[in-house]
Parts: C-alpha cells; structure tokens; sequence
C-alpha cells in the first residue's frame, strides 16, 4: 500500500497534501470543493483526483434494478485503499449503511436543506399539476410517497446528474420532476425550485442533505484530522437514520424514508414511512422520539423505528 506524499515546510514541520476522491458530476465537484475549502481554513494542502464511477455511467436503467448499493463510492474506495487518495467526500444518502471491511466514515457535516423540491417550468406545487401528469423520478422512496399523495399521476424513471434531469425536464419529457432541494441549492439552481415539500409532505431519504467523509479505518492520522469538521447534531440525527435503514435491510434503493429532526437539544424525533413499490399495500408510516446522547442511542432509537416499520407490514 502506497503512504501519502509528504511534504516538509522550511521550519521543518510536516505538510500532508490531503487528496480528495471525487465523482464529476458537477455536485460531487462541488463537495469535494466544499470540504477542500473547509480543510484550507484549518491549514492543511489538499488537491482533488477526479474520476467516474459505475453509478454514474449507468444511465439507461434505473439504480434499484442494476443493484443500487455503493454504485457511486466503489472507485473511490479502490483509490482510498491504493493510496490514490486519503479522503472520498460522499453525499451521505449515497453511501451504503455498512461499508466495506477496512473503510470508516469519519464524519458527517452539517447538513444542508433535507427536503425534496418540486422543479417544473409551468407548475408551482405538486397540487397544481392536473390530472395525470407526468412526474420524473427513479427513486421508490419517491414513487411510493407521490403515490400516496396523489395516485392519478404518471410516473415516470428520471436518471442521471443533476443537469441531466433538469434537461430532460426542459425539453418536455416531464410536467415536473421531484429533487433534493440540498443539490439544487448547492448547485446555485435553488431559483429552479417550485415546492420545497414539508418532511412530513414527502419524507426525505435516510442522511438526505448530508455529506459524509470516507477514509480507510487504519487512517486514525485522517480521522483526527476531520474530527473538528464534524456537526454532532447532525452526526447523530444521520446515523438515527441510517439506523433504520439498516435495520430495514441497508440499501438505498428501497421504498423507505428516514427522518430525524431535534425537538429540543437532546430529544430525537424520527419519522420513518415504507411503500409497497407495487402500490398494493398503503404506505407504513410511524414515528418514535427519545433523549439521545450518544451515536448507541442514535442507533438504537433508529432500531425502534424500524421495529415498528415492520410491525406495521413493512419487509
Ligand atoms: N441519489 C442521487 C443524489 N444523491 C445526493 C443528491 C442530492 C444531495 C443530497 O441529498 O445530499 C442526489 C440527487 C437527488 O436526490 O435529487
């Protein structure tokens, strides 16, 4: 295994460049971006190494037939364990519940906006679309909440970056298409936004918002490092969600929302809702709430959630 170049300053003090495997969508770019500029502030040299991922050269099927799991972090993790790279940036709601023997996520950020939105040229809220429209999204969890919401429409799989929905959506292939307000906002294509949907409207996906730092587990040196760019509320509201997502059976392309809001500094409400991808069964919808102090407790009350999903009718 290769050991990061070192570099040593005039005084004599270590300088590691820290270097970021991205995606190239112009999201993960601007990620990786994102967390270089926060390490810069903190004195430390970072560069990007750039490269495609599996994920992102599919884009005739829809992610939960190929096999959704870890399509997007499969390349960046090889680069981690190569030494290509020391840290792989990840929009968390991409990253599969257990990683891979020898990898760690070493933090999770503050979070941007969690929510989805609804982007349309001519329709401002998802109640204004007439009868039968068409709705662009390849995500179950999207499909099963609309669904729920208004059964008459038509929808449709939407595949590919961000720019390449928002595309399709423009020339007319859809009425209006269903996004997370996060990426859209990062992006500076926050004015494309009709709705922003209430949690509790369209319930976001488990770590939704958020972005997490992959390393490998033998990089303690690393792991200190980016202790101080975590967010711990939003740290320990992620992993509650990702709790049940786990317990639910850790993929990212199921029929399932989580979502953990704080209802004071220590009590952590999640709502969680589970859909038959058939639309036979109506939508299992609960929510469970307690103090949380510690990532346990996140992971246990994630758990609970979880429990009651199942015991709704939820597999
Ligand atoms: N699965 C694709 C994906 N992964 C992360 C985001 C957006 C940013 C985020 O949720 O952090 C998106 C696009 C979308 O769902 O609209």
């Amino acid at each position: 295994m290769l050991a990061s170049p070192r570099y040593f300053s005039l005084t004599g003090t270590v300088l590691s460049n820290i270097v970021i495997a991205t995606r190239e969508s112009r999201l993960a770019i601007w990620q990786a971006e994102h967390v270089k500029a926060l390490l810069q502030e903190k004195g430390h040299a970072v560069s990007l190494l750039g490269m495609t991922t599996r994920g992102d050269q599919i884009l005739d099927r829809s992610l939960s037939k190929v096999g959704g799991k870890g399509l997007f972090v499969k390349e960046l993790e090889l680069a981690l364990e190569e030494g290509r790279a020391d840290i792989a940036v990840h929009s968390l709601k991409d990253v599969p519940m257990d990683l891979p023997e020898g990898f760690a996520l070493a933090c999770v950020l503050e979070r941007e906006d969690p929510r989805d939105a609804l982007v349309s040229p001519r329709f401002d809220s998802l109640d204004a679309l007439p009868q039968g429209a068409v709705v662009g999204t390849s995500s179950l969890r999207r499909v099963v909440l609309l669904r729920s919401l208004r059964p008459d429409l038509r929808i449709e799989p939407l595949r590919g970056n961000l720019d390449t929905r928002l595309r399709k959506l423009d020339e007319g292939q859809y009425d209006a298409i269903v996004l997370a307000a996060a990426g859209l906002k990062r992006l500076d294509l926050g004015d494309r936004i009709r709705q922003v949907f209430e949690p509790d409207a369209m319930l976001p996906a488990a770590g939704q918002g958020a972005l997490g730092i992959e390393v490998r587990a033998d990089r303690a040196d690393l792991i200190d490092l980016l202790a101080p760019l975590a967010s711990r509320p939003d740290g320990l509201a992620t992993a509650a969600e990702r709790a049940v997502s786990r317990a639910m059976g850790g993929s990212c392309s199921m029929p399932l929302a989580a979502h953990a809001r704080w209802q004071s500094a220590s009590e952590l409400r999640i709502d969680a809702a589970w859909g038959d991808p058939e639309g036979a069964a109506p939508l299992v919808r609960v929510h469970v709430q307690a103090n949380v102090a510690d990532f346990a407790q996140a992971g246990a009350l994630g758990d609970s959630a979880a429990g009651l999903l199942r015991a709704g009718g939820a597999q």
